[in-house]
């Protein structure tokens, strides 16, 4: 078993570079199912474990996909199959986004029902009922959704309950291929919506508006290969932004885009640290005493989720009671239970914690229950007195590549050790000298 190791109170210094966002190149990759003709290259993708996941989803459907440094080539041209392996998709939610571009090129896909995970049930429900506006229809039963197209994808006019990001991406794919317009009302607005619609376009595609709450697909009959490059990664970037404010350092978040980060920034403002937005990145400074801060997660432009157990773990060093709703996901609190071992004083009130700020905490062995939360527990132990231990890390890997050594080169006193091979960690060796 592997454990990452903090030895907490350096105040972290230099400049750290993100890398391709994971919520941007995991529908890039879906998308390139849709291109009949021609390669793909997709460029800054990071290696991270779902990125590979999703690269062998592809293979098993036949396509040509090859992860290499940090890109990917796909060719489409040829598919074996329209069914996803049980194994793949379990391993990966993501995955239900084939489900659009196989029945826009091959009139078929059966994919395993994509279950939930620790931050909630994650229901498909909104995927399906825009996909049946475009003419799909689908049966549910021994743990998948099987779709198929009797004719051709038609266009239509769909509102969304919800601002969904993956359903808004799962339509917004298959409609490129359909007869006509489609329009997407209250879509999600994300960046890396934006990104997916670029790369569409890139492709062949009609799509305009996607940033905006009303997306128009006009269908096109094919679409070709192209050569893409990923934004950055605006969670890579703001979990750096997070690890500075709260060891009360100053760090160069280098490739960061600032209005893809608007309210991490005002709520980092209002909290004392300082923040300047440069063309290259984002530049954070924070010292003295942090102001306690309400706040509540929301679909883009809001407070990301994502950035939701980060932020509680800066919410704990400042002095003070601060508000954390949550009002995305149903059960985004996991990491509570594990803040609480390391001396936080946090109560939960149905969709909001209440964080009582600036008692100093301990390090402590934690785990990670999510990717977002095992990445705000090593936050908490960069700031914590002693050491801090997180297991689960195959939460962490899937979102973040190299977070220990990029918080090396940063300063962070920090190990990763396999426990199994009787790796030693110069991190406890030093600490306890
Ligand atoms: C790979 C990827 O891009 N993941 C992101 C994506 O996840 P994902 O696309 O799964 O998130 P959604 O925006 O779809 O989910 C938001 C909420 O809508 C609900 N819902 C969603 C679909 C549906 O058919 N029915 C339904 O009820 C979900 O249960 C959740 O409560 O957006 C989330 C919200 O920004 C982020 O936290 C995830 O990091
Ligand atoms: C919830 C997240 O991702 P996923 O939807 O892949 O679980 C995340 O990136 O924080």
């Amino acid at each position: 078993m592997e454990k990452i190791i903090v030895q907490g109170g350096a105040r972290l210094r230099g400049r750290v570079k993100v890398h391709g966002a994971k919520n941007a190149v995991l529908p890039l990759i879906a998308a390139s199912i849709l291109a009949s003709r021609g390669n793909i290259t997709i460029l800054d993708v990071p290696l991270l474990e779902d990125v590979k996941t999703i690269t062998q989803l592809l293979q098993s459907l036949g396509i040509f996909a090859e992860l290499s440094e940090n890109q990917v080539l796909i060719n489409a041209e040829k598919l074996s199959t329209t069914e996803a392996p049980y194994e793949l998709v379990r391993k990966m939610r993501a995955s239900v986004t084939v489900m659009g571009p196989l029945l826009a090129r091959k009139k078929h896909a059966r994919i395993p029902l994509p279950g939930g995970c620790a931050i909630g049930s994650r229901p498909i429900d909104l995927h399906l009922k825009g996909l049946e506006a475009l003419g799909a229809k689908f049966e549910i039963g021994h743990g998948y959704v099987e779709g198929h197209v009797p004719d051709r994808l038609k266009g239509a006019r769909i509102y969304l309950d919800f601002p969904s990001v993956g359903a808004t991406q799962n339509i917004m794919m298959a409609a490129t291929l359909a007869k006509g317009r489609t329009v997407i009302e209250n879509a999600a607005c994300e960046p890396e919506i934006v990104d997916l619609a670029n790369f569409l376009n890139a492709m062949g595609a009609k799509v305009r508006g996607a940033g905006t709450d009303e997306i128009r697909i006009d269908g096109v009959d094919f679409l070709r290969g192209t050569e893409y490059t990923v934004i950055p990664d605006r969670i890579e970037a703001g979990t750096y932004m997070v690890a500075a404010a709260i060891t009360r350092g100053e760090v160069f978040v280098e490739g960061a885009i600032s209005n893809h980060l608007t309210p991490l920034i005002a709520k980092l403002r209002e909290m004392g640290v300082h923040v300047l937005e440069g063309e290259n990145g984002i530049h954070v400074r924070a010292e003295g005493e942090l102001k306690p801060v309400d706040v509540k997660t929301l679909p883009y432009p809001g407070f990301p989720t994502d950035m939701q157990p980060q932020m509680m773990a800066l919410q704990l060093i400042a002095k003070g009671t601060s508000l954390m709703t949550e009002t995305v996901f149903e059960n985004r609190f996991m990491h509570v239970e594990e803040f609480k071992r390391m001396g936080g004083q946090i109560k939960i009130d149905g969709r909001t914690a209440i964080i009582e700020g600036g008692r100093p905490l301990t390090g402590a062995q934690v785990k990670a229950t999510d990717l977002r939360a095992g990445a705000s527990l090593i936050l908490a132990g960069l700031a914590a007195e002693g050491i801090t231990e997180v297991t689960e890390l195959h939460h962490v890997d899937r979102g973040y590549v190299d977070i220990v050594g990029k918080l090396q080169a940063l300063g962070a006193s920090i190990e990763r050790v396999n426990v199994d091979e009787g790796e030693e960690s110069s991190v406890q060796q030093h600490s306890y000298a």
